[in-house]
């Protein structure tokens, strides 16, 4: 939630965006912030999803091999026992996988173009047997959230967010340097 309505508060078109969404579907439910009604704020869920790209809680992801695998069109094998880390913001922020990966972008999870989207490259829940349990939990609860401030306040970056934005790396999920502000008004 963080991180999205950061990124909504640099790119205003897109915070204005979202927020006529949540006006348009709560019109249409009665006001009511429910099962149905958040999950027709289709767009709020691609903003969500791009910044959970750009600002994965999980930098890496980690797998014990179980058996020896040769990597496809290589020599290279993993031996059985092999631990792996898994860099979940290289893939995230690499050119093959994400085209311009510098820029928030929600579109790339629209339906015209999220098949562009390879298997296993959005890894902010993981991947394969121990994907995140909570995945669809976890993007609702954001929902809920982003749903209940935008319908009300409008949000702009504070003074006091340290510009451009650093990661601590002693902070075990992703946590910029001297925390996120934003200031907000009553709309
Ligand atoms: C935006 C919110 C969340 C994010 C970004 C997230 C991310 C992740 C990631 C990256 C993993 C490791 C997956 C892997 O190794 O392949 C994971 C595992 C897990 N998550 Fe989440 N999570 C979120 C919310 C939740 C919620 C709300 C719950 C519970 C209600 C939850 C429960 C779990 C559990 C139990 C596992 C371990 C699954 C296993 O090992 O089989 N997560 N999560």
């Amino acid at each position: 939630m963080t991180f999205a309505l950061f990124e909504m508060s640099l790119n205003q078109e897109v915070q204005e965006r979202v927020r006529q969404e949540v006006k348009e579907v709560l019109a249409r439910q009665n006001g009511e912030i429910n099962y149905d009604s958040i999950m027709e704020m289709k767009y709020m869920e691609q903003v969500i999803r791009e910044a959970l790209r750009m600002y994965s809680p999980a930098s890496v992801l980690k797998r014990r091999c179980i058996k020896d695998y040769k990597v496809p069109g290589s020599d290279l094998v993993i031996e059985k026992g092999t631990l792996a880390i898994i860099p979940v913001v290289g893939i995230h922020y690499d050119e093959d996988h994400f085209p311009n990966p510098e820029k928030f972008d929600p579109e790339r999870f629209s339906d015209k173009n999220i098949h562009n989207i390879k298997p296993f490259s959005h890894l902010a829940f993981g991947g394969g047997r121990r994907e995140c349990i909570g995945e669809r939990f976890g993007i609702m609860q954001s929902k809920v959230g982003l749903a209940t401030l935008l319908k009300k306040y409008k949000f702009t970056l504070s003074e006091k967010t340290q510009m451009p934005l650093k990661m601590d790396p002693s902070q075990f999920l992703t946590t910029a340097v001297g925390d996120i502000w934003l200031d907000y008004e009553k709309i």
